[in-house]
């Protein structure tokens, strides 16, 4: 579990990390979004022990980072995959990781296999391209055998094999138990991978929700409804435009904004309009997530 509590970290003027009290749960995986600079890697970077907090505490099972006497064994962590010594091989980069941490060599070899980099162990980390960095990195973290791991955007240069390689692997440390906290600009593949979501902006808490809770809070989520006959359909349609946001008509369907299913049922039934379909139609993640940080987006394009 990871634990923040009031964590603040203020660069001269630019408060980076604003008071953000959050738990990251074990068991699943808990996706961390925001737009750029809002201050996604310094929080990771604090709960690694790598920056000073100015304020507040960010504890890792219920201590600092620094505190743990073997850390790889309890957060193992992807932060930034370049951050390799160029001519060390994958497995002598591992080794002296594995060496530091009272980590059996055994264990490199595994991660190495898990990671799919057996058959590359010997080139050096200056020749790898951006994926099989990425997946090195990946192995460094799993190295100590973690309950919590965290990753800054672990798919970064990864093909789409890869992309659902790291998927699955997210799902499946969750699925063992463990707490898996993980950065990402890609929206579609969080709504495929997280459980929950955490959402920050200018270093401020703005969410903190399971995915299709997300989802579901979204303004942009609408109500199709079909109805065949066509006199039906336009007595429906001036009912639910007194009621709704905004009401469109799309062949046999109408399109509201603003109004739950149930209601839009409801009316139907009142006014006896026959109806062949009636469902949610849900916002994307994304879209979910832009209305959400539209206000703290801080380099945006003016439209
Ligand atoms: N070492 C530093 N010195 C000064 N300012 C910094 C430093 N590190 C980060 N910042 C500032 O802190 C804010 C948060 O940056 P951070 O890199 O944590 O954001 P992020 O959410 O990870 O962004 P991105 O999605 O672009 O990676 C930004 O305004 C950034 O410019």
């Amino acid at each position: 579990m990871i634990t923040l509590e009031g964590l603040t970290k203020t660069y001269g003027a630019t408060r980076a990390v604003d008071s953000l009290d959050l738990t990251v749960s074990p068991g699943r995986v808990t996706g961390f979004l925001g737009p750029n600079g809002a201050g996604k890697s310094t929080t990771m970077r604090m709960i690694l022990g790598l920056d000073a907090p100015t304020d507040g505490v960010a504890l890792v099972d219920g201590r600092p980072y620094a505190d743990w006497p073997s850390p790889l064994t309890k957060i193992g962590a992807l932060l930034d995959a370049k951050a390799l010594h160029p001519r060390r091989t994958a497995r002598n980069h591992l080794i002296a990781m594995a060496h530091s941490n009272g980590i059996p060599v055994s264990r490199v070899d595994a991660v190495l296999s898990i990671v799919g980099l057996d058959p590359v162990t010997r080139k050096r980390a200056g020749q790898f391209s951006l994926g099989m960095g990425q997946r090195l990195g990946i192995a460094g973290a799993l190295l100590g055998d973690p309950e919590v791991l965290m990753f800054d955007e672990p798919v970064n240069g990864l093909d789409p094999d890869g992309v659902r390689w790291v998927r699955e692997l997210m799902r499946s440390l969750a699925a063992e138990g463990r707490t898996v906290f993980v950065s990402s600009h890609l929206m579609s593949e969080m709504q495929l991978t997280a459980d929950q979501l955490v959402v920050i902006g200018r270093g401020r808490l703005i969410a903190d929700a399971p995915v299709a809770e997300v989802i579901a809070g979204s303004s942009r989520s609408t109500v199709a409804v079909r109805v065949p006959d066509l006199r039906q359909h336009a007595v429906l349609r001036e009912r639910l435009t007194a009621e709704a946001e905004r009401v469109d008509s799309v062949d046999e369907r109408l399109i509201v904004t603003g109004l739950p299913v149930e209601r839009v049922g409801d009316l139907a039934h009142e006014l006896g309009v026959r109806l062949h379909e009636l469902h949610t139609e849900h916002a994307s993640l994304e879209e979910a997530y832009m209305e959400l940080t539209a206000d703290s987006v801080e380099y945006g394009v003016a439209s």
